[in-house]
């Protein structure tokens, strides 16, 4: 994405720049363009941002041609430290956030439910008015921007192995995105601006994240994720072999190793919770949302005669056996028919859709000059 004046994609004044927020029920993403030599990726660690924005910086921090596009999330629960945030950047920001043509002095472009939740927050602690964006928008626009703008944006996962897939401008649409969030919506996607929310699940991000924290008493989501690394989920998981005496049930496709029933072990063996081990647990719960997201959304493709799905949110994290399980729920309920694609910037969909809400010039922004 280019924020020099060379292009004129923004025109603005030399320091200043845009910021655009989403306020997600669990995590905040802020995206914005600097310009300038006064930043450096550094910058991006320097306040209380999340593990997983550490981790994303690492791939998400962009150089770029005058300016550059920083990443940046918080907890929604540590509002306050994205305010404070905010509030050291205004300097940078030639002392305010200028939207054209609103008589507002500080304006910034905002989406997700906490634009709505923290609207008199952010005005009372910063004099800021978050002009929303509504999410499913953001969502389609986010996307979008990055499959025609970024090269090596979308890949497949399977078995350990990223491979990258360029998108033919021609060919993108129609397909399903999957965010992937606190709850988990899916939306078909049939053009620019053109989509339908077509359906959604409750069980997502939050609900990994809720039930580890009351199974396992992890404390974060990094600390959950990787008591997975190390987990077996058959520890804790019915397979069909428990239940057919070690065999195959051939007659309907399914292998004894096969999960018959996620968490169906606990049933029987009049076990405490203490007596399961956290990695296991973390391990089954991981698979158990993972695998019921990918059959949901093969189930949604199928529906509506779609062979591509595309998977945002935070939750996904770039993480392996995420996107492994994922990809395996919807090549085996697709017999092979349908694909799971993930995007390198799966968790700022919303906060570049309500980027690029701005006054920018599109042509521009859909140069590839985003690296
Ligand atoms: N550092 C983190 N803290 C909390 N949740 C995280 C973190 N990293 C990834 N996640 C996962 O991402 C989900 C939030 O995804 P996100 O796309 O930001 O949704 P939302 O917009 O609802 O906040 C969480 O519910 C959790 O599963
Ligand atoms: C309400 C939401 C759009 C909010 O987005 P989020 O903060 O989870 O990213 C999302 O949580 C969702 O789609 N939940 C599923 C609700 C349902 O379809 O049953």
């Amino acid at each position: 994405m280019d924020c020099g004046s060379q292009t004129g994609s923004i025109p603005d004044s030399p320091r200043s720049s845009h910021l655009a927020i989403d306020i997600g029920g669990s995590l905040i993403k802020l995206v914005y363009c600097s310009r300038g030599s006064g930043e450096s990726a550094a910058d991006e660690n320097c306040c209380s941002s999340t593990e997983s924005a550490k981790i994303s910086n690492g791939i998400n921090f962009h150089s770029l041609r005058g300016g550059r596009l920083h990443f940046q999330t918080f907890e929604t629960s540590k509002v306050a430290d994205c305010i404070e945030f905010i509030r050291s950047k205004k300097t940078d920001f030639g002392g305010g956030w200028h939207l054209e043509g609103s008589k507002e002095k500080n304006v910034i472009k905002a989406t997700g439910g906490g634009a709505y939740k923290f609207a008199d927050l952010f005005k009372e602690q910063l004099d800021i008015v978050l002009d929303k964006q509504d999410e499913m928008d953001c969502l389609v626009a986010g996307a979008n921007f990055l499959l025609k703008a970024v090269h090596h944006e979308a890949f497949t996962y399977r078995d350990g192995v990223k491979d990258f897939v360029q998108i033919n401008d021609k060919d993108l649409f129609p397909y399903l995105l999957v965010n992937i969030g606190s709850g988990v919506s899916m939306i078909k996607v049939d053009g620019i601006g053109k989509f339908e929310r077509v359906s959604g699940t409750s069980v997502g991000g939050g609900t990994f994240l809720g039930l580890g924290k009351l199974l396992t008493q992890c404390k974060s989501f990094d600390e959950l994720l990787e008591l997975s690394h190390k987990g077996n989920n058959r520890v804790v998981d019915m397979l069909v072999g428990d239940i057919y005496g070690g065999n195959d049930y051939n007659k309907i496709g399914l292998a004894s190793t096969n999960i018959a029933s996620s968490f169906g072990k606990a049933i029987s063996e009049d076990k405490e919770l203490h007596e399961y081990q956290p990695e296991d647990i973390s391990r089954s719960l991981l698979r158990m949302i993972s695998n019921n997201i990918g059959q949901i959304s093969y189930l949604n493709a199928l529906r509506y005669g779609l062979k591509r799905i595309f998977f945002g949110g935070f939750f996904i994290c770039g993480h392996a056996y995420t996107m492994d399980t994922i990809s395996v729920a919807v090549h085996y309920w697709s017999k092979g028919e349908a694909e799971a694609l993930f995007l390198r910037h799966e968790g700022f969909l919303g906060a570049l859709g309500a980027l690029m809400s701005y006054n920018i010039d599109k042509s521009s922004l859909l140069q590839g000059q985003i690296s």
